[in-house]
């Protein structure tokens, strides 16, 4: 039987979830996973390869199989921005845990991430930053157990908002 005892965080590139996901992990004592790193060791390739190679399409479909299938119990997963398009993929995440939706606003990642179109972010060639934060704000929100609001806080501070969050919810 899977035991829910998995954090998993979501939200937009640039939202911290890898650069937090450790700092997390080793608070709470947990595995860390990055699924992004998951999807580039299986297929020998980096996620820009991949976008580049079979279009933006195919590494969300490769991404969804492959959160699919994971097997990742009393882990920090830090997922890609782009796993809320896989509905299979995030019920099997969310089969293992709590699903913790790192917010930012618009502007606050905009100041964070300064290569949006070379980052090799899953998005339709031409679409604005802000057209496809409006689109996966809302899938964000969907799949979100719990929301830790990001602008404006240094990692340190995210970190603690997220522990006491999770400490509130396990008492
Ligand atoms: N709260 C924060 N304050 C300042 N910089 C941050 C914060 N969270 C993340 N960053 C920075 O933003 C960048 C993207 O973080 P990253 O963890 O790769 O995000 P994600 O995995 O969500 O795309 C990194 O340079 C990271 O240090
Ligand atoms: O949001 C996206 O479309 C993506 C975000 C990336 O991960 P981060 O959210 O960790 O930057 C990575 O999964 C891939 O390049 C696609
Ligand atoms: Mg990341």
């Amino acid at each position: 039987m899977k035991r829910r005892n998995s954090i998993v965080l979501i939200g937009m590139p640039g939202a911290g979830k890898s650069t937090l996901g450790v700092l997390l992990a080793k608070e709470m004592a947990l595995d860390f996973v990055d699924t992004d790193v998951l999807i580039q060791a299986r297929k020998g390739k980096t996620l820009q390869q991949i976008i580049a190679e079979r279009g933006y399409l195919n590494l969300r479909s490769i991404e969804g199989e492959i959160i699919a299938s994971a097997h990742l119990p009393r882990h920090v997963i830090a997922t890609g921005g782009s796993v809320v398009y896989s509905e299979t993929g995030m019920a099997n995440l969310r089969s293992f845990g709590t699903v913790v939706f790192l917010e930012c606003s618009a502007e606050e990642l905009r100041r964070r991430i300064h290569n949006y179109e070379s980052r090799g972010i899953a998005k339709a060639p031409g679409q604005t930053f802000e057209a496809l934060f409006t689109e996966r704000q809302a899938l964000y929100r969907q799949y979100a157990d719990m929301t830790v609001r990001c602008d404006g806080l240094t990692l340190q501070e995210v970190l603690e908002q997220l522990v006491e969050a999770l400490e509130r919810k396990r008492s």
